[in-house]
């Protein structure tokens, strides 16, 4: 199987979590993009969607499925995404589609965070995958030397700019043992966005695709 029918696997398995009359927290990426072709299918038997970018918000739309801003919803029972690196902890590296800060605060106000990935992403240990941090522009050169003093090898994402009008560093050479100190310290730099390590609130569960099919854990 190639990776991409092993992503649509995954992405069309969350839709068992999917509760009729609810609003559906959603992500980005090309996984996240096969769970809103799943939706569709769907749609009329649910309220809506909340949407983590405007390339998602944009193919929802095209579905015909309605859209909400997060501050219309009080609460979302479940948030459906992808992610870069995921370990057996459920924490995670994400952002590699630079739409981390919409994903963390929706994944924050969600019940339960469902993460749908291939294999390939399963790690013992973060920080293979680059770091992304979104960085306000003009603290961009004082995060990069703050990273280095966290020992890390931040790269300017050239030509990208977030859908909140923010740059991205992407941060190589960690390995992160500590995914929850690391997440603080990164996060207290001043020009910060938002870190793309999502540790402190990692997934709930995961379903993740192999050969042998749809793998779920961390369900109760
Ligand atoms: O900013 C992008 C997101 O964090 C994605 O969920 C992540 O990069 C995984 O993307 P994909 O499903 O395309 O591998």
């Amino acid at each position: 199987m190639t990776q991409d029918e092993l992503k649509k696997a995954v992405g069309w398995a969350a839709l068992k979590y999917v509760q009729p009359g609810t609003i559906v927290g959603v992500g980005t990426g090309s996984t996240a993009a096969h769970f809103i072709d799943a939706l569709a299918t769907v749609k009329h038997q649910i309220e809506g969607a909340v949407s983590s970018s405007d390339a998602s918000s944009e193919k929802l739309r095209g579905y015909g499925i309605p859209l909400f801003s997060l501050n219309q919803v009080d609460s979302l029972a479940i948030y459906v995404d992808g992610a870069d690196e995921i370990n057996g902890h459920m924490q995670m590296i994400k952002g590699g589609g630079a739409a981390l800060t919409r994903e963390k605060i929706i994944a924050a106000v969600a019940d339960k965070f469902i993460c749908i990935a291939d294999a390939s992403k399963q790690v013992d240990i973060l920080g293979e995958f680059p770091l992304p941090v979104e960085v306000i522009p003009m603290a961009r050169a004082y995060v990069a030397r703050q990273l280095v003093k966290l020992g890390g090898l931040p790269e300017y994402r050239q030509g990208v700019v977030t859908d909140n009008g923010n740059l991205i560093l992407d941060v190589r050479n960690l390995r992160i043992i500590d995914p929850v100190d690391l997440e603080n310290k990164i996060n207290a730099i001043p020009g910060v966005v938002t870190v793309g390590l999502f540790a402190r609130r990692g997934a709930d569960i995961a379903l993740i695709g192999s050969a042998d099919g749809v793998r779920v854990i961390g369900e109760k």
